[in-house]
């Protein structure tokens, strides 16, 4: 689940390897650039960790981020076919 510290959005993600991750960042690369919102982000092989905020708005978590927020975990949830 997110945790929101430090004015950001956090979430901590694990896959079963490297390839499961990357398309994962993949699917999430395509809707922030649909939405014009944009995740910081690290990979380290299967361990992919996110923080959200909003630069624009004095790096402050805002709806923009809660909506991304919301996006990344629908992907989760359509890869698991619930
Ligand atoms: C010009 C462009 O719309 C802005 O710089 C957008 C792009 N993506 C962004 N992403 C995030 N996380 N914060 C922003 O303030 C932001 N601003």
């Amino acid at each position: 689940m997110w945790n929101e510290t430090n004015n950001k959005l956090y979430r901590a993600f694990e896959f079963k390897d490297f390839s499961e991750a990357f398309a994962f960042m993949t699917r999430v690369a395509l809707i922030a650039e649909k939405i014009d919102h944009h995740p910081t982000w690290t990979n380290t092989w299967n361990k992919v960790e996110i923080w959200l905020n909003t630069h624009d708005a004095g790096d402050m978590v805002t709806e923009k981020d809660r909506e991304l927020a919301k996006r990344i975990d629908q992907v989760l949830s359509l890869k698991s076919g619930v």
